[in-house]
């Protein structure tokens, strides 16, 4: 276990921030903690790192007690928080030598580790520009090259995506990956449900303050009772037919609005194959045919009955 964080209780005033929340991160995960905003993640982030002090609970890196003077613990970890946080009078290679001097004092393997977060993040053609002139997506590179340059076990990104275009959300959501590849145990806070589905391998959702669910995305779709939607666009199906539909493996609910029949079933393997076999063996006409696996949202919106997004 990299991160053990047990029955976390922060309070802002009245406002309960986080309440008794659990999160167990495992060695080589890429972790998601996904909730809409406000739900709490960037408060249990500052908890996690001892940059803000909490009422009630525990938390453990690397099977130590963290708290803010454990430095052997934080040279171990690389943070990317929501809001860039660099210099504007250094350049793109002295601000990212900058970050990784605080970790790192060998000049020749410091010169290494910025040269190699440079081409990480693809800024090799900008190392001599200033923040200032660098668009929005470039920024949030340099952020994370900052923060990540001494190779850290354990990478913590808020929100790292928030208003970037899409090239620069690519070459961050691949170079995350790469991370991992290489070793680094990342937590990856978003309210971006795509992203936490592409990316992780387990995730956590909050909702004020709570864990609502959490397991790999597999366990968390299976916490609902929706199961996989196959819609067919058909023209002259009978009562008859819709009988038998319900007959086939996994189904548990049909109906048909006007030419849009939408079938429920349980997960399977063949769900889609048994439908299409149906359709040809009973000459039934029809249009598009395409099934729909549930989303994490879907989870969220039936849990807590409102959308993750805004
Ligand atoms: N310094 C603060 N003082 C008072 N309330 C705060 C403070 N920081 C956060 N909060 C409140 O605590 C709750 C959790 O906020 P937090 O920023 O942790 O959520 P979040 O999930 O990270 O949201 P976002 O996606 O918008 O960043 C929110 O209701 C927020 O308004």
């Amino acid at each position: 276990m990299i991160v053990k964080m047990e029955n976390l209780v922060k309070r802002y005033g009245d406002l309960i921030a986080l309440d008794h929340l659990n999160l167990e991160i495992k060695e080589g995960e890429i972790f998601g903690l996904l909730g809409p905003n406000g739900s709490g993640k960037t408060t249990a982030i500052n908890c996690l790192l001892s940059l803000l002090k909490y009422d009630k609970g525990s938390i453990e890196i690397f099977d130590k007690e963290m708290t803010p003077t454990s430095y052997d613990v934080k040279n171990n970890i690389g943070v990317v928080m929501q809001d860039v946080a660099v210099f504007d009078e250094l350049t793109v290679y002295e601000n990212i030598d900058y970050f990784c001097g605080l970790y790192v004092t060998d000049k020749k393997k410091r010169k290494e580790l910025v040269e190699q977060a440079i081409e990480f993040v693809a800024l090799q053609e900008f190392v001599k520009f200033y923040p200032p002139k660098l668009s929005g997506g470039l920024l949030r590179r340099l952020n994370i090259a900052c923060g990540i340059a001494h190779k850290p076990k354990l990478v913590i990104l808020d929100e790292p995506t928030v208003a970037v275009d899409p090239q620069s959300r690519n070459n961050i959501l691949e170079g995350i990956k790469k991370l991992n590849e290489q070793g680094a145990t990342i937590i990856y806070t978003s309210h971006y449900m795509e992203e936490i589905e592409q990316l992780c391998s387990r995730l956590a959702i909050l909702d004020k303050g709570k864990v609502i669910a959490s397991g790999t995305k597999d366990e968390v779709k299976g916490m609902i009772s929706l199961g996989e939607k196959i819609v067919v666009q058909t023209f002259n199906l009978t009562e008859n037919h819709l009988d038998k539909i319900r007959e086939i493996p996994n189904v548990f609910d049909v109906d048909l609005k006007e030419n849009t029949l939408i079938i429920r079933q349980k997960n399977g393997a063949s769900n889609l194959v048994n439908i299409m076999n149906f359709i040809a063996e009973n000459d039934i006409s029809y249009g598009k045919i395409y099934s729909e696996l549930p989303t994490l949202n879907d989870v969220f919106l039936e849990i807590t009955g409102k959308e993750l997004r805004d």
